[in-house]
């Protein structure tokens, strides 16, 4: 029987998951999504048919959500998680498996927050899960079964490929594939820049970056060597050759590994500073 699934936070993130996995077939019958707001519950009402409820007007849609799903993923913001799994705790049966998607959350505050011995997953989905080509990293937590551990890969494999990581991993993981759509992105936009800057209208110059993005993603699919791939745009003593030896001179290698490791630190610091709020008394955070 399908499982069914619980979208506690439906931002960006779970709202690429819950989209991807309901054009991969999983009845909107079994999807539920509660939010903060009432306007956004209202969006996401005129976009898919899953039960929805705003948090901020009805105190209980955590809970109530939380009760009736076998599958719940915690999709609000790292600094909300824990408060999030507490609401819910009650609620929860002892075999639903919870899944976070936060980063910078460590499984064990999750555990902590819920009864003990509840299953939880950390998962690090990226945005192109949307598409059905996301790549999703899971770590289980002390209490998930290899079982549980594959029934939450075998969701996630719905909407892409799915990698199984150690918790010490995953904010490596984030800063390459959960970040990464990012990073792309910004090199979109930086080559639609750049052909403006050569007299192309911008329309065009946009059209052009993005259905390049696009269809050389098409080539990378699977498990292609992006070397191989570049080296055959490059014609020898040709102008492709040209602009990647600009880049390389220009450390453009280097400035990617310095944005990731940016990333990285800054999941190490909200790990930090999150832990830091949880040991003061509430009335000082
Ligand atoms: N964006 C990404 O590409 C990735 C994000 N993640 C992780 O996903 C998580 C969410 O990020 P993202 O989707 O970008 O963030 P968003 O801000 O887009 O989504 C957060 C959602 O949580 C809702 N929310 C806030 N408080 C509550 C509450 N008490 N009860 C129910 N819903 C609530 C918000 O509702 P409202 O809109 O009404 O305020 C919002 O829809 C983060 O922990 C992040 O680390 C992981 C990998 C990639
Ligand atoms: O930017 C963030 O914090 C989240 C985690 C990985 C991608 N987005």
């Amino acid at each position: 029987m399908t499982a069914t699934i619980a979208f506690l936070g439906c931002g960006e993130m779970s709202e690429a998951i819950m989209a991807g996995l309901l054009d991969s077939g999983i009845p909107a019958d079994r999807v539920l999504a509660t939010v903060r707001s009432p306007e956004r519950a209202a969006l996401l009402a005129r976009r898919y048919a899953v039960s929805l409820a705003a948090s901020a007007e009805d105190s209980d849609a955590n809970a109530r959500a939380a009760a009736r799903a076998d599958v719940v993923v915690l999709g609000v913001k790292p600094d909300q998680i824990r408060g999030v799994a507490e609401e819910i705790a009650v609620s929860l049966r002892p075999d639903t498996v919870v899944v976070s998607v936060a980063g910078a959350i460590p499984l064990s505050t999750i555990e902590g927050a819920l009864p003990a011995g509840q299953p939880v997953v950390r998962a690090m989905p990226n945005t192109p899960v949307r598409a059905g080509f996301g790549v999703t990293a899971v770590v289980g937590g002390a209490h998930a079964s290899g079982e549980t551990l594959q029934r939450v890969s075998a969701l996630f494999a719905t909407v892409g490929l799915v990698v199984e990581v150690g918790e010490d991993q995953i904010d490596a993981v984030g800063t390459v594939s959960g970040s990464g759509p990012a990073y792309v992105f910004y090199l979109a936009e930086a080559m639609a820049e750049a052909g403006k800057r050569l007299g192309l209208p911008a329309d065009l110059a946009r059209t052009l970056a993005t259905h390049t993005v696009a269809g050389a993603g098409r080539l990378l699919d699977g498990d292609a060597d992006p070397a191989a791939l570049r080296r055959a745009v490059c014609s020898p003593n040709g102008s492709t050759e040209r602009a990647i030896a600009a880049f390389e001179e220009r450390g453009l290698r280097g400035v990617v590994a310095a944005g990731a490791a940016a990333a990285e630190a800054r999941a190490k610091e909200i790990t930090r500073q999150l832990a830091g709020d949880s040991a003061r008394p509430e009335g000082d955070r």
